[in-house]
C-alpha cells in the first residue's frame, strides 16, 4: 500500500441473523479479514445499530423473527443511506433472491453459505465505499488499488454514450443507478441503438471497471461449440481440443459478461446458463471439478423475450433471472435532437480512424438526416456518414442518403415488373397528352421501343390502336 496514504480505518459491517451459531461464524470470518463487525439478531436490533452509526455493508438474513430482511433494505433506500446490502436467502428460493436484488440489494447469498463466496461478496460490496475513502482490510488492498476511481471513470464511460435528449439522460441515470449492484441487467432496444455501449457503460460505472468486460454474440456461435465457449474445455475433452482453454465465464472473472442477442441462445444452452447463474459455478468440459465464478451478467436483445417465453423458445426461469433490472434504449427516431451531437461524435471517430480532416456539417445536412427513417438507428447513421466521408470531395459534408430501401420480394417477378412498367408508361403518356413520341423521349426510348412496350402491356392510347398491334409487328 502507498506509505503516504493516510491510515484509514477498516470497513465496518453489520451482520443480522437470528441463529447465534451462524452469526458467530460470519462474525469470526469477517473479523479474521480485519473488518470491524457489529451483530444483530433481529430487525429491531439492526435498526438501533443503524441509527447509531453508518456502516459500509449490511449482511442480513432474509427471514428474521420480527420481519423480513427486505424491510431493512427498503428502509435504507428510503433514507438514501449508502450501506451496501447483501441478503442471505434460503436454498432454492430464487424468487427471494430476485426480489432482494430488485429492492436494491447489492448481492445475495444462498444457504448454506459458502464462506469463500461470502468473503468475496463482502469484499465486492465494500470495495466501492473503499474507493470513496474507507480502507480495505489487509489482503484486499490490491483490488482497491487497481480499481480506477469511480467518479472519473463513470463520467468517461457515459460520455461515450453521446446524447443529452431527455430519453438519453434517463438511460444514463439508470445506468449509474444500476451499475453498483450485482443484479443481472437486460438491455432491450432495436438493432443499432447502442445496446453494447450501454452494457459497457454499466460495467465502466461499476466497481468491476478494472476487471474484464467480455462481450459475446450468442447468435454467432455454432451450437455444438456453445458449452466449450461459455465454460471452457480441458485438453482432449472433444476432438480438436488440443489444450486447456478457458470459457467466457472464466475470462470475465471479477468483471462483466455481456451476452448479446441472448434471445438466439438454443434451449439446451439456456438451461446450462441458468444453472451457472444460479449456482455461480461452472465446470469446464472434461473437468471433474466445478469452479466458482464471480461474474455479473448483462444481456441484450432486440427480440421480444416475453413473446419467446410464450412461444416456448425461451425459458421462463432464465428470463426471470436475466431480467431483474431492465434498461430500454430508445430508437433514434425518438431522440432526433441528439442528431447534431451524434453526427459530430461519429464523424470525429470516422475521420480519426481514416486519418481525414473533419468535414463541416451544415444545418441542411442535419435536416436531411432528420428526414430519413433511420430504422437501422445509430449504426445506420454511422454507415451513411462513413459513405459521405469516403465519397466527399470538399470540406463540406454532402449526404446522399436515400431512405433505406425496403426490398419487396414479389411472388412473381415478371408480373411485378410489368406492373411497374405499365404504371410508369401510363403516367408519362397521360402527362404528354398521349403523344407517344414525346413520352418516348422523356423515357429515353425510341418510338419503336415505346410502341413495342405499349403493345406488350396492352395499354390503350386514345387515337392509336397500339394495343391492337401484335408483338409480331415488331419482330
Ligand atoms: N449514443 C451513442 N453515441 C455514440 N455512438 C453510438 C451511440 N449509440 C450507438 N453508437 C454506435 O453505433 C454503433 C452500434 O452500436 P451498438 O453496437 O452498441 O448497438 P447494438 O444495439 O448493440 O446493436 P445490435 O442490436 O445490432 O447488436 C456502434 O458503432 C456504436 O459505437
Amino acid at each position: 500500500m502507498n506509505p503516504q496514504a493516510p491510515a484509514l480505518l477498516p470497513a465496518r459491517i453489520l451482520i443480522i441473523d437470528d441463529e447465534p451459531d451462524l452469526r458467530t461464524l460470519y462474525e469470526l470470518t469477517l473479523l479474521r479479514q480485519g473488518y470491524r463487525v457489529e451483530a444483530a439478531g433481529d430487525l429491531q436490533q439492526a435498526r438501533e445499530h443503524l441509527k447509531a452509526q453508518r456502516f459500509d455493508a449490511v449482511i442480513t438474513d432474509m427471514r428474521l423473527p420480527d420481519g423480513l430482511g427486505l424491510e431493512l433494505l427498503r428502509d435504507l433506500a428510503a433514507q438514501h443511506r449508502s450501506e451496501r446490502c447483501v441478503v442471505i436467502t434460503a436454498h432454492g428460493s430464487a424468487e427471494n433472491a430476485v426480489e432482494a436484488l430488485k429492492a436494491g440489494a447489492f448481492d445475495y447469498l444462498t444457504k448454506p453459505v459458502d464462506l469463500k463466496q461470502f468473503r468475496s461478496v463482502v469484499a465486492s460490496a465494500i470495495q466501492e465505499t473503499t474507493n470513496l475513502g474507507v480502507a480495505l482490510p489487509k489482503g484486499e488492498a490490491r483490488m482497491a488499488m487497481t480499481s480506477p476511481g469511480k467518479p472519473a471513470d463513470a463520467a468517461t464511460m457515459l460520455q461515450k454514450l453521446v446524447g443529452e435528449s431527455p430519453v438519453m439522460r434517463a438511460v444514463k441515470s439508470r445506468i449509474v443507478k444500476v451499475a453498483g449492484s450485482m443484479a443481472p441487467v437486460l438491455i432491450r432496444g432495436e438493432s443499432g441503438t447502442g445496446k453494447e455501449l450501454v452494457a459497457r457503460a454499466v460495467h465502466g460505472c461499476s466497481h468491476r471497471a478494472a476487471s474484464p468486460f467480455v462481450a459475446v454474440n450468442c447468435s454467432a456461435i455454432p451450437e455444438n461449440l456453445l458449452e466449450a465457449e461459455f465454460f471452457g474445455a480441458r485438453k482432449g475433452a472433444y476432438t480438436g481440443a488440443a489444450q486447456d482453454r478457458q470459457g467466457y465465464f472464466q475470462a470475465a472473472k471479477g468483471g462483466t459478461l455481456f451476452l448479446d442477442e441472448i434471445g438466439d441462445l438454443p434451449l439446451a444452452m439456456q438451461s446450462k446458463l441458468l444453472r451457472a447463474i444460479q449456482e455461480r459455478t461452472v465446470r469446464s468440459l472434461g473437468s471433474p471439478q466445478e469452479e466458482t465464478v464471480d461474474v455479473r451478467i448483462v444481456s441484450a436483445t432486440h427480440k421480444d423475450l416475453a413473446a419467446g417465453v410464450e412461444a416456448g423458445t425461451f425459458r421462463q426461469d432464465l428470463y426471470y433471472r436475466l431480467n431483474v433490472i431492465e434498461v430500454v434504449v430508445p430508437p433514434l427516431r425518438e431522440r432526433l435532437d441528439d442528431l447534431p451531437a451524434l453526427c459530430n461524435a461519429l464523424l470525429a471517430r470516422i475521420c480519426n480512424e481514416s486519418g481525414l480532416d473533419m468535414p463541416e456539417l451544415s444545418p441542411a445536412v442535419i435536416a436531411q438526416l432528420r428526414s430519413l427513417p433511420l430504422n437501422g438507428n445509430v449504426r445506420e447513421l454511422e454507415n451513411i456518414l462513413h459513405r459521405a466521408v469516403a465519397l466527399g470531395e470538399d470540406s463540406l459534408l454532402q449526404v446522399d442518403a436515400p431512405p433505406e430501401e425496403v426490398v419487396v420480394v414479389p411472388e412473381n417477378l415478371q408480373n411485378f415488373l410489368d406492373q411497374q412498367e405499365r404504371s410508369i408508361l401510363t403516367k408519362v403518356l397521360q402527362e404528354t397528352g398521349f403523344n407517344r413520341t414525346a413520352a418516348a423521349t422523356r423515357l429515353g426510348l425510341s418510338l419503336r421501343q415505346i410502341r413495342y412496350r405499349i403493345a406488350r402491356l396492352g395499354i390503350t392510347t386514345p387515337g392509336h390502336d397500339d394495343a391492337a398491334e401484335t408483338l409480331d409487328d415488331f419482330a
